[in-house]
């Protein structure tokens, strides 16, 4: 079953077409990368997808329902690429207050808090303030609070940036649980070669377009490409 479905979307800012016509569809229990270079417009995709951003023409929907959609708004876990955080607040109060605004009791909260702090490795920081976090940290509590409301969706935004391998990997592995066990689909957007070879699916974009999608083993095969880099070189134009 599709959860996400855009149909002729496309998005222009002050006359530049950012996302030319774009139909595509997303599986549900499936990590879905959306690979490429700089200002090819994976943000403003995920961006119209949340509901963020409103699209100039198509048509999204996600579960069903036509975006935008206050009620999506519990099933959506989005992590931006620059962190929204509370920098007065310790990175528990955040948390607090993001699980505060889904309604859970105290209990829930705190277990919710516990949870997410865990799967980022910020248990130990969580009573320190945020403006004392490095970057890497603000990464990890952005990517605990796309968690907190136990969304069926996550959409990230290079989660993975600025944070060590180690992590990295956990972080993969803790994604890949939360598909094959709890049945969430995630959308990650990308530029690193080793993330888009993990993902179930890839969309490779190019200039507001996505021009390739399949399976990260299928896309090498179909191009007789070592990488994706090189995909992109026979598909015509570089990273
Ligand atoms: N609010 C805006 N107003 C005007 N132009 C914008 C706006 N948001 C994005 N753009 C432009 O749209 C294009 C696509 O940007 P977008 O952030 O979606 O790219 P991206 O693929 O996510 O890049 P990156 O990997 O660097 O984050 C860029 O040329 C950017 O300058």
């Amino acid at each position: 079953m599709n959860v996400i479905n855009l149909q002729d979307v496309s998005k222009t800012f002050k006359r530049k077409n950012v996302i030319k016509p774009t139909t595509f569809a997303i599986e549900e229990k499936k990590i879905f990368g959306l690979l490429g270079p700089s200002g090819c417009g994976k943000t403003t995709l995920i961006k119209l997808i949340v509901g963020m951003l409103k699209a100039d023409s198509g048509d999204i929907t996600v579960l069903g329902k036509q975006v935008p959609n206050a009620s999506l708004l519990r099933e959506i876990g989005y992590m931006a690429q620059s962190d929204a955080l509370y920098t007065a607040l310790t990175g528990e109060q955040n948390l607090e207050f993001f699980a505060k605004l889904f309604g859970f009791s105290k209990s829930e909260r705190k277990e919710r808090i516990q949870y997410a702090a865990n799967i980022v490795q910020l248990t130990e920081d969580l009573k320190v303030s945020v403006s004392s976090y490095s970057g890497g940290m603000k990464r990890r509590l952005s990517l605990a609070i796309a968690l907190i409301q136990n969304p069926k969706i996550l959409i990230l935004d290079e989660p993975t940036v600025g944070i060590d391998p180690l992590l990295k990997r956990s972080i993969w592995n803790e994604l890949e649980r939360l598909k094959d066990e709890e049945d969430k689909t995630i959308i990650i957007t990308t530029h690193i070669m080793d993330e888009a070879e993990k993902c179930d699916y890839l969309a490779m974009m190019r200039d507001g377009e996505i021009i390739a999608t399949g399976k990260p083993t299928e896309l090498k095969a179909h191009y007789n490409a070592q990488n994706f880099d090189d995909v992109f070189l026979k598909i015509g134009g570089g990273l």
